[in-house]
């Protein structure tokens, strides 16, 4: 098993249009970029209430039907973990397990909203030169709770670290958030000479992109409206809404016509006080102010149509944006954030994936060594840790005046010239690199500081709060630092993926891991082994493989393998009730399956070392043997004695099937079996 092994089965299997393989507990999705029938009610049925594993993972409903396994045990946590670069197909992957959830809970129709939430997107997702529908928020949907009747009840949506620049820049080929255009394009024009709006190419923010890219359709902006009014949306809400956006756009012209701008600003926030453009020193600010408070009251709103009252059984969900590396576009301080949550999350499913299997072994009184894996807590530590992490030094220096990118910068260099996952830019270039887990990033310390500290004067928070409109008035406490404290962006990311961690620790949550993998139609290889490789997946491949990577229940076990024993024993095993008592059961069926009893006298003749494993259908037995050895020949003689044309010779090697096992163990629970790989044996 190596990467080009993983790599074949995963390339194979999509070929088939099976996206989805299991590895371990681990579920791997290749987006297929387009729609496959695999989630109708039909496939619904066929998962719902069966074990991880007892169907193929064709659908991903395999994976959260795993979820209702452990039902029995109240107050249970569950996590499911969503990673992958952007464009991997997070986001979808996420709408399908909550799809899935709600249909086979028979949900109401305003938590099927949440789970799809079209809202939310419109709101928080944008075109990217990655993805053309990239989530540029944080996702934390949790409690998806069940009462005892088993039903959904609703669920919280969490929004963190919403790219609040993308309001008033866009790169090269990238759009600013859809809502824009969505409102744009489907706003009845009544509406919208009431709010003096025109078309997109008009607004600074939304014609620095080239114009043939804004094509969203008026459909876009039907879809968003049905579903204000699912959820209760009222109309003078709905207009609010419009209106702020519309305030967002003129703001952003504020350069160009200053006097009438200002009077539009007047009249759209129903500010009480009348402002003049000088008080409104850093425009942009503000539009990017306006519009998280608005992202901000929307994502209450929603919570609050669809809160759970009672709390039973939770599943979170975690959909966190990708990792960010490219050297084709601009990576700034938004990107490390990224690659940090990114990197802990690494951090967290290698830990769990370890010490997941090392409680397994422990659990199962199955022998085993320790086995080394790699960390990336170094990297961590480079980025984060006390006192000269390179967030930490950024923290500093915000709360110094005098500081700028560029003494930002310098105080990196000095702190980590010598770490080897740091790089210094070989000429005086205004950047830093680091090597993270997925690959090295290479990041410009432009505006760094101002994006830290990213400071609302508090006289214009005083100004929203003055507004009519709830949408702007509402404005969360901390919202632009309290006494002029900075709002570190930092801190925000370190509670939340400290918060993932602790929880997996104090509450011995079960997290899921789901890996989606990007493909590339003109270099899937190349592009898909550098995922395999960053994800950790082919890591935990190995990591499984060294202990014992087959699990089997024990009547799993002996339904697969009764043809080879009495069937006596069969009957004896369900007869016994306890564990203890059939775990020894068990342990002597694997003995007698490997001393042959049953078997042709032939196979008891044979040395026994060679053998590596042995199946046996109506027709033929067919004898798994290492070849290359001394006692080859010794063996091949053997077989040539025996005539039968039933019988039949496999050289090992040539074959690459799951049931060639070697070792077996039997713990309380299962027989753990492993492959007998030709080195290693
Ligand atoms: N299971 C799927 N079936 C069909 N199409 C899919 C599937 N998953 C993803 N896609 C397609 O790929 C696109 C990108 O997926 P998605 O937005 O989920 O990526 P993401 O990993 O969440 O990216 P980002 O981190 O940028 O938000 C989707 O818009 C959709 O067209």
């Amino acid at each position: 098993m190596h990467e080009g092994a993983v790599l074949l089965n995963i390339k194979t299997r999509f070929q088939r249009e099976l996206i989805y393989t299991y590895i371990g507990s681990i579920l791997v999705s290749v987006n297929p970029y387009r729609m496959y029938n695999i989630y109708g009610t039909d496939m619904v049925l066929l998962y719902k209430g069966h074990a991880l594993g007892e169907n193929p993972p064709n659908k991903l409903n395999a994976l959260t039907n795993s979820l209702f396994i452990i039902p029995k045990v109240l107050f249970c946590f569950f996590y499911l973990l969503f990673s992958g670069e952007s464009g991997s197909g997070k986001t979808e992957a996420t709408k399908l397990v909550l799809r899935y959830l709600a249909a086979i809970q028979h949900t109401s129709n305003i938590a099927q909203q949440v789970c799809t939430s079209p809202l939310m997107e419109s709101f928080g997702n944008a075109k990217t030169v990655r993805n053309d529908n990239s989530s540029r928020f944080g996702k934390y949907i949790e409690p998806i709770n069940y009462n005892f009747s088993g039903v959904i009840s609703g669920a919280i949506t969490s929004q963190y670290l919403l790219e609040k620049s993308r309001i008033v820049f866009q790169a090269k080929d990238e759009r600013n958030y859809h809502i824009f255009y969505e409102m744009l394009a489907g706003l009845p024009s009544q509406q919208k000479r009431a709010f003096y709006l025109q078309d997109a190419e008009t607004y600074y923010y939304l014609n620095q992109v080239q114009l043939h890219q804004i094509c969203t359709l008026g459909q876009d902006y039907r879809r968003l409206v049905a579903a204000m009014e699912i959820l209760h949306f009222a109309a003078e809400d709905q207009a609010s809404i419009f209106r702020v956006l519309a305030s967002i756009l003129h703001l952003g012209n504020i350069f160009f016509q200053r006097h009438e701008v200002c009077i539009w600003f007047v009249i759209l926030f129903d500010v009480v006080s009348l402002i003049s453009a000088q008080e409104i020193r850093v425009v942009d600010a503000v539009a990017k102010i306006l519009y998280s408070l608005l992202f901000h009251w929307l994502t209450e709103k929603i919570n609050s149509q669809v809160y759970p009252h009672q709390h039973t059984l939770s599943i979170s969900i975690l959909d966190i944006y990708g990792f960010e590396v490219s050297d084709l576009t601009f990576n700034s301080f938004e990107q490390l954030c990224i690659n940090y949550a990114n990197e802990y999350l690494q951090f967290f499913f290698n830990r769990i994936i370890f010490r997941e299997e090392q409680e397994e072994y422990s659990r199962e009184q199955v022998l085993w060594q320790d086995i080394p894996f790699s960390d990336n807590q170094p990297c961590i530590d480079l980025v984060a840790a006390k006192p000269h992490g390179i967030l930490r030094i950024l923290d500093d220096q915000s709360c110094f005046p005098q500081a700028t990118d560029h003494t930002f910068l310098q105080k990196c260099h000095y702190h980590h010239v010598h770490n080897p996952l740091y790089i210094k830019p070989k000429m005086p270039t205004p950047e830093f690199g680091i090597k993270h887990y997925a690959g090295r990033v290479t990041y410009q310390v432009h505006k760094f500081l101002d994006k830290n500290y990213d400071q609302v004067r508090q006289d214009v928070l005083d100004l929203f709060i003055q507004s009519k409109n709830k949408q702007v008035s509402a404005v969360p406490p901390g919202a632009g630092g309290e006494d002029g404290e900075v709002t570190k962006h930092f801190m925000v990311i370190l509670w939340y993926v400290s918060y993932l961690f602790l929880s997996f620790l104090l509450f011995r949550c079960n997290p899921f891991f789901v890996r989606c993998i990007k493909p590339n139609n003109l270099k899937v290889d190349e592009l898909v082994s550098h995922q395999l490789r960053h994800s950790g997946i082919l890591e935990t491949i190995r990591i499984r493989r060294e202990g014992y990577p087959i699990r089997m229940q024990f009547d799993v076990f002996l339904f697969r393998y009764y043809s080879y024993i009495n069937v006596l024993f069969i009957s004896l095993f369900f007869s016994i009730t306890t564990q203890e008592e059939r775990r020894c059961l068990v342990k002597c069926i694997c003995h007698i399956i490997f001393s042959k009893q049953s078997f042709p006298t032939l196979v008891l003749s044979l040395p026994r070392a060679l053998i590596v494993g042995i199946s046996y259908s109506t027709k033929t037995l067919i004898i798994y043997c290492l070849s290359g050895s001394g006692d080859a020949g010794s063996l091949l003689s053997a077989f040539k004695l025996h005539k039968s044309k039933h019988l039949k010779f496999r050289n090992y090697t040539q074959i690459f099937e799951s049931h060639i096992f070697l070792f077996f163990q039997v713990g309380p629970s299962y027989v753990q079996c492993t492959h007998g790989p030709v080195g290693r044996t």
